[in-house]
């Protein structure tokens, strides 16, 4: 893959405002289901701990947009993989979250941070992550991120960080709720779209991404937060608290197995 960048080439507010940390950074592993509020949850709780976020979803989605713009055959392993070869991604860890990406052979840098948003990307995206070449290769993408990000600490989320991508974290997060809540909380910042399409879309890209890895149940020393009956700020404190349980202090509301 060339170049997978992160701030360094995305502007002012991506730029940490701290002295680099020279170390590794500390991991925040978090997990779940389409909806759960992993992304946003994450954000906010980073935020609050002065680490960056690492949306990895972002990176499938990216990458499910630049086959569809190059018409290469997102069930075609060896073409997505071909793809990873030519393209260029970019993400900010910190501030706003901003995507771009160079197709193969091109020279303009496309922001695509509302596109890989929409529903067409998300009923389209299982379809690149299906495919375990691709997933190693992400993978390896996403702890060099972390690696080269020169903050404290990093939350990272997605739907294999706690098993695959970051197995040795200090503090792993399985976050879920119910598919009705769930579908409750995203049809609201969907125009257009009735609480029965949302749930039916979840429900069909949960059951594509989880015959590939097992986001649904915690595995060993993973805890598990559902977010069913919590508001936004229960939910961030809920990790908050994880976090000090982990750093060894603090209250916890978790259950673990
Ligand atoms: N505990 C909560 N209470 C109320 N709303 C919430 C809560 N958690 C998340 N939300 C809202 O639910 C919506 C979905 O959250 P979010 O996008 O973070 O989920 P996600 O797990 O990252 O989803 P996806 O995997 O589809 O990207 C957002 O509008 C978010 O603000
Ligand atoms: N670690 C991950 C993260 C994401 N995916 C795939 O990307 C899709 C979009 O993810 P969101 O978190 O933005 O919803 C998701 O449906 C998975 O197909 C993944 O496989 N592994």
């Amino acid at each position: 893959m060339e170049n997978a960048v992160t701030d360094a080439t995305l502007t002012d507010e991506t730029s940490t405002g701290a002295t680099p940390s020279t170390s590794e950074p500390i991991l925040v592993a978090i997990d779940g289901p389409a909806g759960s509020g992993k992304s946003s949850v994450s954000r906010a709780a980073a935020e609050q701990l002065g680490f960056g976020i690492l949306d990895t979803g972002a990176a499938y989605r990216a990458l499910a947009w630049a086959c569809r713009e190059a018409a290469v055959d997102l069930d075609s392993e060896d073409a997505v993989s071909a793809m990873l070869d030519g393209w260029a991604y970019a993400i900010t860890l910190r501030g706003e979250q901003r995507v771009q990406v160079t197709l193969p052979g091109g020279t303009e840098a496309f922001d695509v941070s509302a596109v890989i948003r929409t529903p067409e990307i998300s009923g389209q995206v299982s379809r690149v992550s299906k495919h375990a070449a691709v997933r190693v290769r992400l993978n390896n993408m996403f702890r060099d991120i972390v690696a080269a990000s020169g903050l404290p600490g990093v939350v990272i989320e997605g739907r294999d960080i706690t098993t695959v991508v970051a197995p040795d974290a200090p503090v792993r997060i399985l976050m879920t709720a119910s598919p009705e809540v769930r579908a409750a909380r995203r049809a609201g910042e969907l125009d257009g779209e009735s609480l029965e399409q949302v749930l039916a879309d979840i429900t069909a890209r949960d059951a594509k991404d989880a015959a590939v890895v097992d986001f649904l149940n915690p595995a060993a020393g993973v805890t598990l937060i559902d977010t069913s009956d919590m508001n936004f700020g229960q939910s961030i404190q809920a990790v908050i608290d994880t976090v000090d349980k982990a750093r060894g202090a603090g209250p916890s509301n978790d259950k673990e197995r």
